[in-house]
């Protein structure tokens, strides 16, 4: 008989064909308690869970006594309760990698519309005010050989690293938990501490997973270390860094502007101040969002569900070392 497993997210349909000849497959469309209550059935049967941006908490893990394997389209996993996981041996697998090159192309897309003023302008120009040589209060300022300040060296860092460096001439200053011997020799990038990074950069980009350690590392204090000219960029997850101290910063002056993809609540509510400053690029966490790569995640997450309940978790494996 075939694993069952639950899936909470539409997959492209040869995915789902692919992961049926493995499985017999249950879809919801999320894990809410009332769901769960609705197909109790299923979920206390399942051996396999896989999806994304929905919580996984011990409460829901007890309405699963088979599961062995939950399997996330995402590389990062803070919405999973980790500890839970390994108390009851299930392997999490995430999706790295697939997705490096294409987060790292929407960080530089935040970096070159802050600076430059892109979405700000071009709506000028929708709206018709494009009606004569434009001057100054339409200038936006240079990205080419400024100061890149990189907060989490990992691979989405390393691949922002490269972008800026090679194709833009920037230095790079970064902040990490450990030295990268890959960024320093291939990009000259120079290890810092975090307020040499916030001093000294010109672009600040966060790319830090969200964890007890990063939440909030970026508040009041440290906005209040950055240069007034400087743009910050963050493209981890939105509780890294304190919401209502950036917002304040902006509004003061002490930085200025900012490309955001996360935030500390998504979607963004409609009465986020953020959404009303002229120097704030505003994205609906779209870093890994083309059709290539979600695709190519999807795909990952389902080969390592099949992986996973195979026993194989050498690959794309958070917490092998628990698994059963
Ligand atoms: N905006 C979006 O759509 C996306 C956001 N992300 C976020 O980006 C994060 C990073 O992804 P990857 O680069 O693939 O992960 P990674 O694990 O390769 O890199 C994370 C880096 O942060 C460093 N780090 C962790 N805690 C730290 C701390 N307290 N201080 C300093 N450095 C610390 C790690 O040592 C590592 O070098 C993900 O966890 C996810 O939250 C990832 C993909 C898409
Ligand atoms: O993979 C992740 O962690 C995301 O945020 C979406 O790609």
């Amino acid at each position: 008989m075939k694993p069952s497993i639950i899936l909470y997210k539409a997959l492209p349909d040869d995915l789902l064909a692919r992961l049926e000849t493995h499985f017999t497959v249950t879809q919801v469309a999320n894990l809410k308690p009332e769901t769960v209550q609705q197909h109790a059935e299923a979920f206390a049967n399942a051996q396999g869970l896989l999806g994304s941006s929905q919580t996984v908490d011990s409460a829901l893990l007890e309405k699963m006594p088979q599961l062995r394997a939950t399997s996330t389209i995402s590389v990062g996993y803070d919405n999973f309760d980790v500890d839970a996981l390994n108390a009851r041996k299930i392997a999490l697998m995430h999706t790295p990698t697939v997705l490096t090159e294409t987060v790292a192309d929407t960080i530089m897309a935040l970096v070159l519309s802050s600076a430059r003023r892109v979405v700000d302008v071009a709506e000028r120009v929708k709206a018709g005010e494009w009606t004569k040589s434009i001057g100054p209060d339409w200038f936006g300022i240079d990205v080419h050989h400024k100061t890149m300040g990189i907060v989490g060296m990992g691979r989405i860092g390393l691949a922002l690293a490269q972008r800026a460096h090679c194709g833009f001439g920037m230095p790079i200053l970064y902040h990490a938990r450990r030295q990268h011997a890959e960024a320093e020799e291939r990009f000259q990038a120079r290890h810092c501490d975090l307020e040499t990074v916030l001093q000294e950069s010109d672009f600040v980009c966060v790319v830090l997973p969200l964890t007890e350690e990063t939440q909030h590392l970026i508040g009041k204090a440290q906005f209040a270390m950055m240069k007034k000219s400087a743009i910050f960029i963050n493209a981890g997850r939105g509780p890294v860094v304190d919401e209502a101290a950036l917002i304040e910063a902006l509004q003061n002056g002490e930085i200025h502007a900012a490309g955001l993809d996360v935030f500390e609540q998504e979607p963004l509510p409609a009465d986020s101040p953020l959404l009303s400053l002229p120097n704030v690029v505003a994205l609906p966490h779209i870093g890994s969002a083309t059709h290539e790569t979600r695709y190519n995640m999807a795909a990952c997450a389902v080969d390592n569900l099949i992986d996973a309940l195979n026993g194989k978790v050498e690959q794309n494996c958070v917490n092998p070392q628990v698994v059963r």
